[in-house]
């Protein structure tokens, strides 16, 4: 069965702090390209590969990998709350074929989920519900973070899996390219701070407020130079993007996470979604970057990139 990738930034601050016109435009032609390629393609299943930013998965038990075969939405920063629609037999069959091909994947039958999951489902397929789902948490926020090729091994794991599944699958991203939005570190952060990151769920709305509020002033202050945070990184965005497209994944591989954060600022480990993504397609065949979309986006703390894919012999399945 033909299998498709659509990789997306994602950003808490669209609609919140929003840049000039001309560049809402660009990115609502991008989207709207993206939501065409999907429509093209007809997906029956959604696999998305998204982070979370201590709404859902906590420091009190962290894995670097869940699966879901249930999720709730928590609908931080305006994004639709509630019950995801996972397909639990799919969860079940990919998180077999994940731990039997060695990578020790968490499995969940109640995994909460943020802004990574929902944003990205509404922009693309309209809501959290519109397509039956599974939701795969890569944590690409709370270090440590093991190294880069488990994301890959996880990503072709999830990709053979998928091809047992005799359905339309597509596989999604979710997560910026290079980007230092004000996220805590564990290690940095004072006790009160820490106390939220290992066990912070159910906030309240105020303190919800008041988080949220932080992460738009520092857009703000960003979009006018006056943020202390990483700027960011255009040309090594360029060259990721270039990697994925070439298929050669395992180049990645000899990047460590210090040079992630180096380059690209802290956020940019959320790029693991999209390794994940392209491992799993590129576990399907060759594939063809079929558009690839990409701004500096400061007001959203983000280089924002858009890119759809199919693997050669979808396309001629199409
Ligand atoms: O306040 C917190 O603990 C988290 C802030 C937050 O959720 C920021 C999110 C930013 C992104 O998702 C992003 O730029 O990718
Ligand atoms: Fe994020």
């Amino acid at each position: 069965m033909p299998v498709a990738l659509c990789a997306m930034s994602h950003s808490p601050l669209m609609g919140r702090n929003d840049p000039d016109q001309e560049v809402i435009d660009a990115v609502d032609a991008a989207f709207d390209h993206a939501r065409r390629f999907i429509a093209d393609f007809a997906p029956d299943l959604i696999v998305i590969f998204a982070p979370d930013h201590y709404n859902g998965v906590f420091y009190d038990l962290l894995p670097p990998f869940c699966i879901g075969a249930a999720a709730q939405s928590v609908g931080d920063y305006g994004t639709e709350a509630g019950p995801l629609d996972v397909d639990r037999d799919a969860a079940h069959t990919i998180t077999r074929e994940v731990l039997d091909s060695g990578i020790d994947a968490a499995f969940s039958e109640r995994m909460h989920v943020d802004h990574g999951f929902a944003q990205a489902l509404q922009l693309l397929v309209g809501s959290i519900t519109a397509v039956p789902t599974v939701p795969i948490f890569i944590n690409s926020v709370a270090e440590p973070l093991g190294p880069i090729s488990r994301v890959r091994l996880l990503g072709e794991a999830v990709g053979r899996a998928a091809n047992k599944l005799g359905r339309r699958v597509l596989f999604v991203g979710s997560g910026g390219l290079s980007h230092d939005p004000p996220i805590p570190q564990f290690t940095t952060s004072p006790e009160q701070v820490r106390e939220r990151l290992i066990d912070g769920r159910n906030p309240s709305d105020a303190e919800r407020e008041v988080r949220e509020r932080r992460v738009i002033a520092a857009g703000r202050d960003f979009a006018a130079g006056t943020a202390t945070i990483q700027p960011l990184n255009p040309h090594w965005d360029q060259h990721l993007l270039e990697i994925l497209a070439s298929g050669e994944l395992e180049q990645i591989d000899t990047w460590t996470n210090d040079w992630f954060v180096e380059q690209a600022g802290h956020s940019s480990h959320e790029v693991r979604t999209w390794i994940a993504a392209y491992a799993a397609l590129h576990a399907n065949g060759p594939y063809q970057v079929t558009s690839s979309f990409y701004r500096e986006i400061p007001e959203w703390i983000a280089g924002f990139g858009i890119t759809t894919a199919l693997t050669r012999s979808s396309n001629h399945m199409k």
